[in-house]
C-alpha cells in the first residue's frame, strides 16, 4: 500500500518551469477548446482549468506526455450516461427526474466516486466532480478510476417511502452500466447511508448478485469500518500533517467549520478528539456561532438532529442557546483553521481576505472545489497552508477502496486496522503534495503538489496502454 514512491519519480520532476508567457499561452488555448467543446459548464472549465495551470509548465519538458495528447484525453470523459428517472411521490403523482453517471478515466482501475443527489445537480456539476476525481484517487495509490454520477432529485423533505422508490426507480436504468470490477459509485450530497441501503437493494435484485457494487454500504452487509467517518477524519489528519511542518498542531486551536452533513459531523468529531475547540457549522439556511465549542455531547446532538430527525441547523441554536445567522457563511468568524465542508464555490475572494484579516493560518477542503480561483490565489499569495480537496477529502474515496478490497476478499478489517490504513494514506497523499508541490521561490504549493502527484500515475498508465 504505501510502497508506491517509485524511484524514477524523482527524475520526472526535475524542473517546473516558471510561468512565462509561452505557458500562459498554452493554458490560454488549452482552455478555449475546452470551452468551445463543453458550452455552459462553468464548473467544469474551472476544475479543468485549476489543473491545466499546473500540469501545462510541468509537461512543458515532457513531449511523451504532450505527443500522445494525454492532458487533452483525461479532460474528455471517457462515456456520459444519462437517463430518465419516473417515480412515484406519496400523493400518487408522477415525478420525473434526470440520472447521470459520468464514466471519466479507467486508466488506474474501475471508475469510482460518489452520487449526488441534489436540485443543483447537472452535467457541469458532475464532469468537475468526475474530473477531480481522477486525480484525488490517483492520489491515493489505489486502483480506483473516476467517476461521479447523481441526480437533480431532492431528497430534503422526502418521506423514506419516496427516497426509496425514487433510489429503485434510479438503479432500475444504472445497474446495466456499473459492476464491482468497473464502476463502483458511492454517497456524496445528498445520498448517505439510506440511500446506498435502498441502491444496494434493488441492484441486487436485478442481477442476483451479492458483490461489491456500491461502497459506503451498511457494515451488517459489506461495508467497511470507518467509512462514514473517513472523509472527516482524513481531513483532520492531513491538516495535523500541514501543521506538523511548521512545528504546529491543531491542539488548542480554534476551528471554523461550513456545511453538518457527514463531511462537517466526522471532521468535527476528530477535531474534538485531538482538542481543537469548533465554534460553528453551517447548512444551506445560514450558520450556528458557538462560541463556548463544540463538545462531545453537542456532538451526539447534531447526530440525531441531521441523521435521524433530519432537522435543519438552527434547532442547535435553540437548543444550546448560541447564536444562529441566517443566510450566511461562517467565514466572518475569527479563526485559526478553516473547513469548508458544504459545497462547491462556497468561499469567495472577499472571505478569503476576510479569514485571513482574521488570523486564519491554514484552510482545507473537506468538499471539493469550495474555495473560488480568487481565494485560492489569496490563500496561496499570503502563504497560507491551503489543501485542495482532491488531497484533503481523499479519506473517503481512499476507505471506499478498502471496501473494495475487504469485499473482494470477503473479509472485514477491524476499526483500529481501517483507521491506521488511512491515517498511512493521508501520510503519503501529504508526502506526495511535498515532493511535487515546490515553488520557485521555495514554498510549497499544495494545489501543485496535488494536481502533479495524481497526474502522473493517471499518465503513464495511460501511455502504457495505447491510444485508448
Ligand atoms: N461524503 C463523502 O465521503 C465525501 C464528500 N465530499 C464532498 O464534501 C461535501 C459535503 O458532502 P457530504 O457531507 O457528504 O454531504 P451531505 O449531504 O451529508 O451534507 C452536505 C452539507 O452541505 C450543505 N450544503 C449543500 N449544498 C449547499 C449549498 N448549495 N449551500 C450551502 N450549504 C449547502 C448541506 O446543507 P443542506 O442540508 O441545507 O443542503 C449539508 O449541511 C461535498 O462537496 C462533497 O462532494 C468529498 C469527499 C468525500
Ligand atoms: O467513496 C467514494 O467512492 C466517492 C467519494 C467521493 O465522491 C469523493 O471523493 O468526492
Amino acid at each position: 500500500l504505501i510502497n508506491y514512491l517509485s524511484p524514477n519519480y524523482d527524475q520526472r520532476i526535475d524542473s517546473i518551469p516558471n510561468n512565462n508567457h509561452q505557458t500562459l499561452t498554452s493554458v490560454q488555448s488549452f482552455m478555449t477548446r475546452i470551452i468551445d467543446r463543453n458550452p455552459g459548464e462553468n464548473e467544469f472549465h474551472q476544475a479543468v482549468h485549476e489543473v491545466a495551470e499546473t500540469i501545462i509548465p510541468f509537461i512543458h519538458n515532457k513531449p511523451q506526455y504532450q505527443k500522445a495528447k494525454i492532458l487533452e484525453r483525461i479532460a474528455e470523459p471517457e462515456r456520459v450516461i444519462i437517463f430518465r428517472v419516473p417515480w412515484m411521490n406519496d400523493q400518487g403523482e408522477v415525478e420525473i427526474n434526470r440520472g447521470y453517471r459520468v464514466q471519466m478515466n479507467s486508466a488506474i482501475g474501475p471508475y469510482k466516486g460518489g452520487l449526488r443527489f441534489h436540485p443543483s445537480v447537472n452535467l457541469s456539476t458532475l464532469k468537475f466532480l468526475a474530473f477531480e476525481q481522477i486525480f484525488k484517487n490517483s492520489l491515493t495509490q489505489l486502483p480506483m478510476g473516476g467517476g461521479k454520477g447523481g441526480s437533480d432529485f431532492d431528497p430534503k423533505g422526502r418521506s423514506d417511502r419516496e427516497v426509496m422508490f425514487f433510489c429503485q426507480s434510479f438503479m432500475t436504468e444504472l445497474f446495466r452500466h456499473i459492476s464491482s470490477d468497473n464502476d463502483v459509485p458511492a454517497g456524496d450530497i445528498g445520498v448517505g447511508a439510506r440511500e446506498i441501503g435502498f441502491l444496494f437493494g434493488q441492484y441486487k435484485r436485478l442481477k442476483n448478485e451479492f458483490t461489491g457494487v456500491l461502497t459506503g454500504k451498511g457494515a451488517s452487509y459489506g461495508g467497511s469500518l470507518i467509512r462514514p467517518e473517513a472523509t472527516g477524519y482524513g481531513v483532520v489528519y492531513f491538516v495535523e500533517q500541514m501543521l506538523n511542518q511548521r512545528r504546529d498542531s491543531i491542539k488548542g486551536k480554534r476551528v471554523v467549520i461550513s456545511g453538518s452533513g457527514n463531511v462537517a459531523q466526522y471532521t468535527l468529531e476528530k477535531c474534538i478528539e485531538l482538542g481543537a475547540k469548533v465554534v460553528t457549522l453551517s447548512d444551506s439556511s445560514g450558520y450556528i456561532y458557538d462560541e463556548k465549542g463544540i463538545d462531545a455531547e453537542k456532538f451526539a446532538y447534531i447526530m440525531h438532529l441531521k441523521n435521524e430527525a433530519r432537522g435543519r441547523i438552527n434547532a442547535y441554536a435553540d437548543k444550546f442557546g448560541c447564536e444562529f445567522i441566517p443566510g450566511k457563511s461562517p467565514w466572518e468568524v475569527p479563526c485559526d483553521i478553516a473547513l469548508p465542508n458544504a459545497t462547491q464555490n462556497e468561499l469567495s475572494v472577499d472571505d478569503a481576505r476576510l479569514l485571513i484579516k482574521n488570523g486564519c493560518m491554514c484552510v482545507a477542503e473537506g468538499a471539493n472545489m469550495p474555495c473560488t480561483p480568487e481565494a485560492i490565489e489569496v490563500f496561496e499569495n499570503n502563504d497560507i497552508l491551503y489543501a485542495p480537496g482532491k488531497a484533503a477529502n481523499a479519506g473517503g474515496v481512499a476507505v471506499s477502496g478498502l471496501e473494495m478490497s475487504q469485499n473482494s476478499l470477503r473479509l472485514s478489517w477491524s476499526r483500529e486496522e481501517v483507521d491506521k490504513k488511512l491515517q498511512e494514506i493521508m501520510f503519503n497523499i501529504h508526502s506526495t503534495c511535498l515532493r511535487y508541490g515546490h515553488k520557485p521561490d521555495g514554498r510549497i504549493s499544495y494545489v501543485q503538489g496535488a494536481n502533479i502527484g495524481g497526474f502522473v500515475r493517471v499518465a503513464d498508465a495511460m501511455l502504457a496502454q495505447g491510444l485508448v
